[in-house]
């Protein structure tokens, strides 16, 4: 029996039992490898943890990290919601990690590591091998895809290559005229809410409807008269950059699968196409001009050809009609478009990031930096008379028919200069920069490894005493040059510095000094409420949560002939602002 069995077992059984014991220990060495992957990443985890534990910093709870702070903070039902505690709780970090100059957080898994002086700031925002935006800016990228502020390396230095020349100074200049008429319109608008409303304004939700006509026009090419009608546009960016300070603190949100489906996510989601349909609605209006003006220089350049070669050197003036036109004006959009359909260096997605980007940080940043500038004066009535004489100085001397700053006007503002500077280093517009550590650096003695978020805290920053004595106190003449002469270069850093700080920087003072002159000019400026009653909170620009509020009077009643003159339609309400203060 057993005899006739030997064939059956040397050729069936024989190779299976092999192959299942091959198997066996195939699958042994599989579970093997991945657990010893396993305990390699929980070691190499271990490593990391130790190592950001060095760093100075309040005890966390395991994977929650600091989150349950969040929690516990929640509980208190502030009004004005969670993540302005949180913020505060941020800003006092030098009161506890002053003299260690350090100071770390865990946002769940994540390790965030917070500088606030100029040699440890230096050695992050000089390097040109860290210049990757932070993870946590992931949680813009539904809003802002790849564009300048969110995307990372060859895309960013391509990116930033083609954009640089659309803030050229000689650009910057055409864009004078439009600033200045959009900030007459704001002048007008101030008289007719101060002649119709008791003369008390809120002046953050104004100004950005002011600098969101004013990026609209000179970089997208586009009148939208936001100050003029209501901006459901505005509304949206209110919501939408809460909610993201709503994710960011709770990292159980950052999943895009759990967020989208709750309530927050779903109202984003509704903000977001309305932010999104105001944007495409610029990016196609502009698109459609653009190629009427290139099919009308083609047609102009066969025409001059068939016409003779002398004639060929006109084409140039012709295709650049739309580009330069009669008023020279160079759109950012028309860059992008000219990208777009010209040269197939970027997508029509790629326009659109683009666009929202500079929509975004081109309005809201310098609207902050105006709102602050305006509140301070009108804490500070030396400083706004002083300001006042530069600027009578200046206009003195305006010929017969101008009515406008010029560029040389400006370059004369150097007390405002000076105003504006001291503004942004107590309110920095842009209050936190991110930075993702892509290679380990050693930072005050300690090591921060690959795979920490850095966070430049500027409102601290710039509250350092060595460098600012007496720093809460608002003095522009810090900003005199002979004051900044010993300045170490990354004490003050409103615009950020290095490889990454800001492309917009010259076009924000610009704006900046058109607006607050043309105000200062036509009214005197009051605050009604003194700085230890606002709620002043970093979220994606320093705001104050309870609003900025201002008296103003007109400067010369009798001069002024439009208080009530209508020169500008508003429309029936002139509540321009619905800020939402949702508790998130
Ligand atoms: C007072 C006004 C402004 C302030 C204080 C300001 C500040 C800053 C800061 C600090 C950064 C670096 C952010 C970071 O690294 O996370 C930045 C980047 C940027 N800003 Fe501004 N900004 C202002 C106005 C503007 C304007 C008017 C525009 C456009 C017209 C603009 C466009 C940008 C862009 C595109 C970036 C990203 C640059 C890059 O990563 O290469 N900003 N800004």
């Amino acid at each position: 029996m057993i005899n006739s069995l030997d064939p059956l077992f040397e050729i069936v059984l024989q190779p299976l039992i092999i192959w299942s014991t091959v198997r066996f220990i195939l699958l042994l060495m599989i579970v093997a490898f991945i657990f010893l992957k396993c305990v390699h990443r929980y070691l190499k985890w271990r490593k990391f943890v130790a190592i950001i534990d060095s760093i100075p910093g309040p005890p966390s709870l395991g994977i929650l990290g600091h989150a349950m702070l969040v929690v516990q903070l929640d509980r208190q039902q502030f009004e004005y919601g969670t993540y302005v505690l949180l913020y505060q709780m941020l800003s006092s970090t030098r009161i506890i990690y002053g003299k260690e100059k350090i100071c770390r957080f865990w946002l769940g898994l994540r390790p965030l590591v917070i500088l606030f002086t100029p040699e440890a700031i230096e050695t992050i925002l000089s390097s040109n091998t860290l210049t990757d935006k932070a993870t946590e800016y992931n949680l813009l990228r539904p809003w802002l895809g790849d564009g300048l502020v969110t995307s990372n390396r060859i895309k960013w230095k391509l990116r930033r290559k083609i954009l640089t020349p659309a803030f050229h100074f000689r650009i910057l200049q055409d864009f004078l005229p439009v600033i200045n008429e959009h900030a007459d319109v704001l002048v007008h608008k101030l008289a007719n809410i101060a002649a119709t409303r008791g003369e008390i304004v809120e002046i953050m939700s104004v100004m950005t409807l002011c600098t969101l006509d004013v990026i609209c026009e000179t970089a997208m090419g586009i009148k939208v008269k936001c100050q003029e009608t209501e901006s459901e546009y505005v509304n949206a960016l209110h919501q939408v950059s809460e909610l993201i300070l709503f994710r960011l603190c709770r990292p159980w949100f950052w999943l895009d699968s759990i967020f989208f489906n709750t309530p927050h996510g779903k109202r984003f989601k509704r903000c977001l196409r309305t932010m999104k349909e105001f944007t495409l609605k610029v990016i196609k209006e502009r698109k459609e001009d653009w190629l009427r003006c290139r099919s009308k220089a083609e047609d102009e350049k066969k025409d001059q050809q068939s016409a003779g070669e002398g004639e060929i050197l006109k084409t140039a003036s012709a295709s650049d009609h739309f580009f330069y036109g009669e008023k020279r004006r160079l759109a950012f959009l028309d860059l992008l478009l000219e990208q777009h359909l010209d040269n197939d260096n970027m997508s029509i997605e790629d326009v659109c990031d683009e666009v929202d980007t500079f929509m975004f940080a081109g309005h809201d940043t310098t609207a902050m930096g105006i709102s602050w500038t305006l509140y301070l004066l009108g804490l500070h009535d030396d400083v706004q008379e002083k300001l006042f004489e530069e600027i009578e100085q200046i206009t003195k001397n305006f010929k017969e028919s101008q009515n406008q700053f010029t560029i040389d006007d400006i370059k004369q503002m150097k007390y405002l200069d000076c105003v504006l500077k001291e503004v942004q280093r107590l309110y920095p517009t842009a209050p936190f920069i991110g930075r993702e550590i892509t290679h380990d650096v050693e930072i005050n003695g300690y090591l921060i490894p690959k795979g920490t978020t850095c966070g430049i805290l500027t409102f601290l920053l710039h509250r350092d005493p060595v460098t600012f004595p007496k720093p809460e106190h608002f003095d522009p003449d810090r900003f005199m040059p002979s004051n900044c002469v010993k300045r170490h270069p990354f004490a003050y850093i409103p615009f950020s510095a290095g490889p990454r700080n800001c492309i917009g920087q010259k076009f924000a003072l610009l704006e900046q000094k058109i607006i607050v002159a043309n105000v200062i000019k036509h009214f005197k400026v009051k605050a009604i409420d003194h700085r230890d009653k606002l709620v002043v909170t970093g979220e994606m620009v320093l705001r104050s949560r309870n609003g900025l509020r201002l008296l103003l009077t007109s400067r010369n009643q009798q001069k002024e002939t439009f208080v009530n003159q209508n020169a500008y339609d508003f429309g029936s309400d002139l509540t321009v602002s619905k800020a939402e203060t949702r508790n998130l």
